[in-house]
């Protein structure tokens, strides 16, 4: 169960980073031959620093089949190498049978364990994968323009996501984005046991200290670029851990 392996890399790892795979072909050093060699590098060098490993499926199917191929290779690199679960950053949501058949691809054949899904056409569209694995359900994401549409309803969003996670205990998280600080106090005051993944931090300028309000809580914080593109990839990843415990655990 994925919130399992979550707790037992945060002990072991005393770790609330998450490291994003976002290896966009375009940027990866010229000194690694594929993404696949990319990505072994990026394992190696953090699997004792994470808490989970998070892989954003755009960067891959951009690539086609073949940018699918490395998925899946990353998927058994980390399972051979590691304990640390995988959340697949896919943000599906769509009718019924349609998300039977995304929860499929991604817990049955893919074998990652969480999936984030949209809750725009609602609960149909989220139970499927939670029928199969743990889902975190965007309730307020990092981007400016979440302002549009996700803030006059996030408060309905996490209603029902805390009415799921009454119907399928330890399988529902939120995504909140690091950059509304603003709501990160309320939404944690009233979220029970849903966990957390926290994107923003690092390339989108998002403030730690939001981790104060959220100690107790099964958090998860994703970090991608400024991790995977610095100069010393485990340097970089230290940081973060450093800064995020201080805040989390501190
Ligand atoms: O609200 C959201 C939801 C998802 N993301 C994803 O997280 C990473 C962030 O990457 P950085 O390089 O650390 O900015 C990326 O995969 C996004 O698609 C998000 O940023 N905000």
């Amino acid at each position: 169960m994925f919130i399992n392996k979550y707790r037992k890399s945060r002990e072991k790892n005393n770790s609330i980073l998450v490291v994003g795979l976002d290896s966009d072909i375009d940027k990866i050093p010229k000194r690694f031959k594929d993404i696949l060699e990319f990505n072994e590098h990026i394992v190696h060098e953090t699997a004792d620093l994470v808490c989970a490993y998070k892989i954003n499926i755009a960067f891959y199917e951009k690539l086609g089949w073949k940018g699918y191929k490395v998925m899946e290779e990353t998927i058994e690199l980390i399972k051979q190498k590691t304990n640390v679960p995988i959340i697949l950053d896919a943000k599906r949501g769509d009718i019924g049978n349609t998300a039977k058949a995304y929860a499929e691809a991604y817990f049955e054949k893919l074998k990652v364990d969480s999936v984030t899904v949209n809750p725009y056409m609602g609960r149909d569209a989220i139970i499927p994968f939670l029928k199969k694995g743990h889902a975190f359900i965007l309730l307020l994401t990092s981007n400016k323009s979440a302002n549009e549409i996700e803030v006059p309803v996030y408060s309905r969003v996490l209603e029902l996501s805390k009415e799921l996670e009454l119907a399928y205990p330890k399988k529902v998280g939120i995504v909140v984005g690091a950059t509304k600080e603003e709501f990160i106090e309320g939404i944690s005051k009233k979220s029970g046991h849903l966990s957390w993944l926290i994107p923003g931090i690092g390339a989108q300028g998002g403030n730690p200290e939001i981790l104060r309000d959220l100690k107790g809580k099964d958090v998860m914080v994703n970090v991608s670029r400024a991790i995977i593109f610095a100069e010393d990839i485990k340097k970089s990843a230290e940081k973060f851990k450093d800064l995020l415990d201080k805040y989390y655990f501190g």
